[in-house]
């Protein structure tokens, strides 16, 4: 019963996730379609269910019922380590005790078996993200923004087609959330991949964002082009969040 239009990247067919919760448990419901080759900017308010969402693409979230799929493949028996995505969250990365080129290998092999060519990918994707020279510094030694970019390093060297982030910026000051995304918008031009970006930045979505999937309480409450969704006076979440743009310094 698999329909694989090649045009779509993510299907959430009814997808029912429930919380135990408390005062009381909690049911999200999400039914979409996420397009390959573009930027889907996934947002909504705090606790509308952007990560749950997130997690249910890369596999550390299950449906309590509906279904996954990925590259019109049905996602629920293959693990997370074995699905077509990498995943860059807002911090916790990379491990402290080893060097950012062995980080970025981890992305290639678990087991860090590398050859020479795998070594070359590491440098080459150090260069990309403006890290040539970082190989052997050790996380705790970089910024904030230099540890999000060995991070996007090992998702490149991984060559998945769908990069799924979840606030990778949020840690990041505005020169640097702005870099970053700079280099993000750059690396999705040069790959074409799909990628599913959680933020509840309406700069983020005005910059970046070729889609936007809104959220709300649980479920989409809205899924259209970004310059349809930046018009928007209504509904008034969507407005609220539009004009919550920080204020220009
Ligand atoms: N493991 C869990 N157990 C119980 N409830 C959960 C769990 N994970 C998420 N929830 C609940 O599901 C809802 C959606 O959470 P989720 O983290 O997906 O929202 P979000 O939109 O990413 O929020 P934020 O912007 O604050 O990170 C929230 O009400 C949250 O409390």
């Amino acid at each position: 019963m698999t329909t694989t239009d090649p045009t779509i990247a993510v299907r959430l067919e009814n997808v029912a996730v429930r919380f135990p919760g408390h005062p009381a448990p909690r049911t999200l419901l999400f039914d979409a379609a996420i397009e390959s080759g573009r930027i889907t900017a996934i947002t909504g308010a705090s606790g509308s269910g952007k990560s749950t969402l997130l997690n249910l693409v890369a596999g550390f979230e299950t449906p309590d019922a509906g279904r996954v799929s990925i590259l019109g493949e049905d996602a629920t028996p293959i693990p997370p380590a074995l699905r077509p995505v990498s995943v860059i969250f807002q911090e916790h990365n990379l491990f402290a005790h080893l060097n950012v080129a062995t980080n970025v290998g981890l992305g290639i092999s678990p087991a860090l078996k590398l050859d020479g060519e795998d070594r070359e990918r590491i440098e080459r994707a150090l260069r990309d993200v403006g890290l040539a020279g970082f190989a052997r510094r050790l996380p705790p030694t970089l910024s904030g923004g230099e540890r999000q970019r060995v991070a996007l390093a090992r998702a490149l060297v991984r060559h998945r087609p769908i990069l799924l982030l979840d606030e990778p910026f949020a840690a990041l000051d505005p020169g640097l959330r702005q870099e970053m995304g700079d280099l993000l918008a750059a690396l999705q031009e040069k790959e074409a991949s799909t990628i599913l970006l959680v933020t509840h930045h309406a700069d983020d979505v005005r910059r970046l964002a070729d889609r936007v999937l809104f959220l709300d309480d649980g479920k989409v409450a809205l899924h259209e082009e970004a310059d349809a969704f930046l018009r928007r006076t209504e509904p008034a979440a969507v407005a609220r969040f539009l004009g919550a743009r920080s204020p220009a310094p």
